[in-house]
């Protein structure tokens, strides 16, 4: 059992209208922790019919909510924003736990969480409309942004916490209600803000957390035309099926999907910094991040350089349980993952990467955690090469030119991050403008912060969460044309 010092925050109910409740049929599935396939509680699965419950209470929770100042919102999510802090090192531990990263990086997504509710308690009170000049006399244009309505959110597993705040708090901000519905493996995280909101004051039915059958709960929310805005994070595919199933009642849409980060080391970077940075952009969360770097381009005149730097670096880094002090990369989410990413590395080896690094990364089915590798010699014909790999495989693939590593980097159905090191300000200017991504981090691997717009383009997805753009896609905008005058 979990020690916390609020035990309340531990839950083993969805929430709904303010109550904490089971499923209709009563049915639970354990929630474990992938560190020791322990069991740390069991949560409801329920399906389409609480879904479309919680559609109906979700709208009559709107109709008073929207009509609520904005400052008041503002102080409802201040509020909440300080109480995840205040319950920081509980609620990294229920994340730890259930999620597998080490319990420092789990607080760590807990105050990254929390900054998007500060900031969007902060953004409530900017939501401006406009004033058109006339064009025909005796008339006045003006511009309002309302809330858009019922919204839904899906979110995954690899930031349990972060990936709902970044959606929760613009939606609230906004005055829209919002219906959560976590991934199954993470479901505690989710409860336990949920309380803590309820406790800051949001109101029943205003925000609500549905754990259960993803593809009934997800169909009930996007066939539902109650429900007018659909926030995903998660895979490409499942991205895709949402947005088609939306597209009946021509639902908004944000997706937040997968990534195919190139990380280029030009011949001029600083190579221990580029080094730090490699270390943060790929090994952060164990590789599971979409915006993890997937390729990592190095120019010829540093390869072998860069390469044993990196490798040594990585041979260090510590794999334990995420409870265990000092880890810094925990298991893996579970055991679809190591059989996905060990496939990654035999094909690559087969092709003729070589491992750099120089602990065992085999794989048998008992098995929790895995040794982080570097493989150098990385080719375009590797299923990497394309593919997430969304685990610690760092793979190197060597490039000449400027033009060449440009050509590689976009390369690629995806579009969210991208890394670049030099000291060329040329180059950085050239570079960062031929990238075709939504995000390029410039001598630094860590790009993410509630203040600057996050997402991606091609199958990446669409629309852009934190930042000032991120209230936007909560709101719709009402152009009134007064005649007359
Ligand atoms: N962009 C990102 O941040 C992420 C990318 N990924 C990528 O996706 C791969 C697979 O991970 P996975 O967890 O399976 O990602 P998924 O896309 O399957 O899961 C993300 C969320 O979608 C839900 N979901 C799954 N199927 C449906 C459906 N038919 N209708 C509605 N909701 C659905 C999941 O619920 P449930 O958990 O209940 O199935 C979860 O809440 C990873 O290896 C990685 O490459 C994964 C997670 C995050
Ligand atoms: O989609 C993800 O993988 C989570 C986002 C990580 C981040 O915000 O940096």
């Amino acid at each position: 059992m979990l020690s916390l010092s609020n035990p309340e925050l531990l839950k083993s109910s969805c929430f709904i209208n303010g109550e904490w409740v089971g499923a209709d049929s009563g049915d639970t599935i354990d929630v474990i922790n992938p560190a020791d396939d322990s069991v740390i509680i069991d949560v409801p699965v329920m399906g389409q019919k609480e879904t479309e419950a919680a559609i109906g209470f979700a709208a009559t929770a709107w109709k008073p909510w929207k009509k609520t100042t904005a400052k008041h919102r503002a102080q409802i999510l201040r509020r909440w924003f300080d109480l995840i802090m205040a319950n920081q090192d509980d609620l990294g531990k229920i994340l730890s736990a259930e999620q597998g990263k080490p319990i420092p990086e789990a607080k760590g997504e807990i105050a990254y969480a929390a900054s998007f509710i500060e900031w969007f308690s902060e953004e409530a009170k900017r939501t401006y409309g406009d004033v058109i000049p006339e064009v025909v006399p005796g008339t006045r244009l003006t511009v309002r942004k309302e809330p858009i309505g019922v919204c839904a959110a899906v979110t995954p597993w690899n930031f349990p916490a972060a990936m709902i705040t970044r959606k929760a708090g613009p939606a609230l901000a906004a005055g829209c209600p919002i219906i959560i519905k976590p991934a199954s493996q993470t479901p505690l995280t989710a409860f336990a803000l949920a309380y803590l909101a309820h406790e800051a004051g949001v109101p029943a039915g205003v925000l609500q957390v549905i754990n259960g059958r993803s593809s009934e709960i997800g169909t009930a929310l996007c066939e539902n035309p109650t429900v007018r805005k659909l926030s995903f994070t998660g895979s490409t595919d499942i991205g895709k099926l949402l947005m088609q199933q939306c597209a009946a009642n021509v639902k908004k849409v944000s997706l937040e999907l997968g990534g195919n980060a190139p990380f280029i080391v030009f011949d001029d970077a600083d190579l221990d910094k580029s080094v730090e940075g490699a270390l943060i952009a790929k090994f952060r969360n164990n590789g599971q991040t979409c915006v993890c770097a997937n390729r990592i381009l190095v120019q010829s005149g540093v390869y072998d350089a860069f390469s044993a730097k990196l490798a040594a670096a990585v041979d260090k880094l510590v794999v334990a349980d995420g409870a265990t002090a000092g880890a810094e990369l925990g298991p893996l989410i579970d055991r679809k993952a190591y059989r996905s990413i060990k496939a990654m590395i035999d094909d690559a080896t087969a092709k003729g990467a070589v491992q750099i690094t120089s602990r065992n990364v085999e794989f048998d089915e008992q098995q929790r955690f895995m040794n982080p590798v570097v493989l150098g010699d990385a080719q375009r014909s590797m299923d990497f090469y394309a593919d997430e790999i969304f685990g610690p495989v760092a793979a190197l693939f060597k490039f000449d030119s400027i033009d060449d590593a440009i050509e590689m980097a976009n390369d690629t159905e995806y579009g969210l991050a991208s890394y670049m090191y030099t000291q060329s300000i040329s180059t950085y200017i050239h570079v960062s403008e031929a990238l075709e991504y939504g995000m390029v981090g410039v001598n630094t691997g860590l790009i993410s912060n509630e203040v600057a717009p996050f997402g991606g383009i091609k199958s990446s997805g669409i629309g852009r969460e934190g930042s000032k753009y991120g209230i936007e896609d909560y709101l719709e905008i009402k152009y009134v044309c007064l005649g007359g005058l």
